[in-house]
């Protein structure tokens, strides 16, 4: 991975880092350094997702997923980081990734749809909880057990289950002795995308899971105490220092369709794991070129509040764009799509820098599995690296839970904290008086 911060230094963006800042920072960047090692180290919660390109048995996966080996589509069903790793490895490496279905919202009609559409007898169920406990994947996947039983498909022959040793998902599987793959421990769902809970459909549908954790042992072996010979660390050191000038929004804008759901991700690891204390940044998602004739207003002329992150492959297939012999269209004689888009990403940048707005360029070599294997790792590092700096405890997600027990306790009518302030929230209707 290769990341330049030149975009979003304090000669030509405000907010920016001055060089001077950066060396002392980059003293703050080996504390932290140190801590990570020793995290990983003592395979400490959190600091043990850093070791997962390592830990994570890509055999064992390939074993599990052989009874479903022939699957024309994988559904998957969980949500957050039981859904979003291994949406953002097959969006951006399956072949067909509309081979991959997700299931982690609870939209009755979206559901319903979803179910409906899809040839059961040809699809795995891949359940994906780490908890066993969420309740919108535990009420899909009985809906989903509910409609093959209804159409007469056996559910069981191919559901593989992923989830901790104990709780309700765990006791369904256990029910109906279905195959089943561990959590990594001490791994936050958002941080497992290298593990069994990110690569279940990538293995069913061909993509080659050595490359991408081979990719995040070059990442891990990469990280080193110093920003200017980290890529990983150079970026959350400059996010991070960005956030403190005044960058609370970090528009995260891959150029490469199929790295569109990499922002998803991006945006889960990044507000859950720093948006605490009163701090983090705020993610936003674009898409480059798209976004460019939309957000990118914003951006370059809104508040001083943001710093951009450009991301792309520096290789690109190859699509001529054919000459249709017209004067006023002979600038695009002999250029092909993939280098109109690094045109429009130079653009972006520049035109950023024209307004004095920061960016951090990104690039990975291609967009194959041992790049995003690097860059899912790297971007994982770098979160770990900005929480350290920050001081915040980058692996729990209390404001979440909360959120989660309010759920529970008020389908099951339980009384309790959660529940009592849902019943007291504020309200002030307003109706157009009908
Ligand atoms: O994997 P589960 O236990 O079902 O949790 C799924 C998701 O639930 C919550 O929203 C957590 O904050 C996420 O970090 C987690 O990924």
């Amino acid at each position: 991975m290769y990341v330049d911060i030149g975009a979003a230094l304090g000669t030509v963006a405000e907010p920016g880092i001055d060089e001077a800042e950066l060396e002392a920072l980059d003293e703050r960047v080996a504390e932290a350094h140190e801590r990570i090692a020793a995290g990983r180290d003592d395979d400490e919660f959190g600091y043990a997702a850093l070791n997962l390109p390592e830990r994570t048995d890509a055999d064992a996966i390939r074993e599990a997923v052989e009874p479903v080996s022939d699957a024309e589509y994988v559904l998957t069903v969980g949500i957050g980081g039981s859904a979003l790793g291994a949406k953002t490895i097959t969006a951006a490496l399956a072949e067909d990734p509309e081979r991959h279905v997700v299931l982690d919202n609870v939209d009755p009609e979206h559901v319903e749809r979803t179910l409906s559409d899809l040839p059961l007898s040809e699809t795995a169920i891949n359940v994906v909880s780490k908890s066993g406990t969420t309740a919108e994947t535990l009420a899909n996947f009985l809906v989903v057990r509910d409609v093959y039983e209804y159409r007469d498909v056996d559910w069981t022959e191919r559901t593989v289950v992923t989830t901790g040793e104990s709780g309700p998902l765990r006791e369904l599987a256990d029910e109906e002795d279905l195959p089943t793959l561990p959590v990594p421990d001490g791994v936050p769902g958002r941080f497992s995308a290298l593990s069994s809970v990110g690569l279940v459909p990538p293995a069913i549908l061909g993509v080659d899971v050595e490359e991408l954790l081979a990719g995040g042992a070059d990442a891990a072996d990469g990280l080193g105490p110093s920003l200017f010979e980290t890529p990983a660390y150079a970026y959350g050191a400059v996010a991070y220092a960005l956030e403190e000038r005044g960058a609370a929004v970090n528009a995260f804008m891959p150029y490469a369709e199929r790295l569109e759901v990499f922002a998803e991700w991006f945006a889960q690891l990044w507000a859950e794991s720093l948006g605490k204390d009163g701090r983090g940044q705020t993610p936003a998602r674009a898409l480059g070129a798209t976004d460019q004739h939309s957000q990118l207003q914003l951006y370059r002329a809104g508040p001083r509040d943001k710093v951009v992150t450009v991301v792309r492959p520096r290789e690109r297939a190859d699509v001529p764009v054919p000459d249709a012999g017209h004067e006023s269209l002979s600038y695009l004689a002999g250029t092909d799509l993939g280098e109109l888009l690094d045109a429009e990403y130079d653009a972006t940048v520049a035109s950023l820098s024209a307004a004095e707005r920061p960016a951090i360029e990104v690039e990975i070599d291609s967009l194959d599995a041992r790049s995003l294997g690097e860059l899912l790792y790297a971007t994982e590092a770098a979160c770990v690296l900005v929480g350290e700096l920050a001081g915040v405890e980058t692996f729990t997600q209390p404001a979440v839970e909360w959120g989660k027990r309010a759920a529970r306790g008020l389908l099951s009518g339980e009384d309790t904290e959660e529940t009592r302030t849902v019943a007291e929230r504020p309200s002030y209707p307003i109706s157009d008086g009908d």
